[in-house]
């Protein structure tokens, strides 16, 4: 029987018009319009695409968004130069520095620069520790909306196994780490797979749920994939001028029991996620006396 499509468009949908409310909310409650400054560097097509999504989504939930856009030839003090100024505007809850950065830029010592508080991307390192440690302040974006996906869609991780394909800092390590915290939307045993698993098949055969996130396309192939599995399918690969995932969707579509399309399915969760943190900063960094 053919899988179960898991429509990752409408559950962002749905996660956005919960949030719009929020942010009426906390807007009517502060005076306080939450505001994410997205920094883009260079003219990658791919990444125009995605940096002008998340403004339109801002604009969408009645959120704020200004977007700096930098030559290809900035130097990395110019660019740290702007996040600290960044940094110390009260009136920007967020920041995102879109990746990749140009090669002459090392986009650690960028992370790094980026105020704690205002890092709705959860790349800093004192976000990574307090997610490990199971106090997350802000949720890692495409982590967090595989895991709204997966509960959106009625699939319990409790006890389940997970398999993770992919060890990147944006992806693969937060979200094994995510899924095998304590409480809900945790609780798997999750298995995390590179570059360098020896037999790879014999592990993604064995998940309940199988997350690919390596970035090659098609990898994932039905003979991978357990019968009645779950897939999800983080890939967005260029190839041929279309984008495709990293699992193969028309044969793996008729083994799983369910599955996310590419695209149309974790994509537009990651903005949605990005929204949700944008609203936690402003939150955080705006004082209300308690009476
Ligand atoms: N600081 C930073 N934070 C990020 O979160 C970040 C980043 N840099 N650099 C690049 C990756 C990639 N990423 C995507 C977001 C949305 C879609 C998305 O919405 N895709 C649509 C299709 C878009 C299209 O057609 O091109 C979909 O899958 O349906 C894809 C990819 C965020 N990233």
């Amino acid at each position: 029987m053919p899988a179960r499509i898991i429509d990752g468009k409408l559950i962002a949908q749905q996660s956005r018009e919960a949030l719009a409310l929020q942010v009426a909310e906390f807007t009517a409650a502060t005076s306080v319009t939450p505001r994410l400054a997205a920094v883009l560097v260079g003219d990658d097509p791919a990444s125009q695409v995605y940096v002008s999504s998340k403004q339109k989504a801002c604009a969408n939930v009645g959120m704020a968004s200004d977007l700096f856009r930098l030559p290809a030839t900035t130097t990395q003090a110019e660019l740290l130069e702007l996040v600290d100024r960044l940094n110390h505007d009260p009136s920007i809850h967020g920041i995102l520095v879109q990746l990749p950065l140009p090669s002459h830029i090392d986009p650690e010592a960028v992370l790094d620069a980026t105020h704690p508080m205002k890092d709705v991307d959860c790349f800093h390192a004192e976000n990574v520790g307090l997610l490990i440690q199971g106090r997350p302040r802000y949720l890692p974006c495409t982590p967090h909306g595989v895991q709204v996906l997966l509960e959106a869609s009625g699939v319990s991780t409790d006890g389940a196994h997970v398999v993770v394909l992919g060890r990147s800092d944006i992806v693969g390590k937060p979200l094994a780490n995510l899924l095998a915290l304590k409480g809900p939307g945790g609780n798997a045993t999750v298995t995390l797979c590179h570059s360098r698993t020896r037999n790879i098949a014999s592990f993604t055969r064995q998940a309940d749920i199988l997350v690919a996130a390596i970035g090659q396309p098609l990898f994932v192939k039905a003979d991978m994939v357990r019968e009645g599995a779950v897939v999800i399918d983080v890939g967005t690969n260029r190839l041929d001028g279309k984008l495709v995932g990293d699992v193969d969707f028309a044969e793996v579509s008729e083994k799983a029991a369910a599955i996310t399309p590419v695209p149309g399915g974790v994509g537009p969760m990651t903005i949605a996620m990005l929204l949700k943190n944008t609203l936690t900063a402003a939150r955080l960094q705006t004082k209300t006396i308690a009476r």
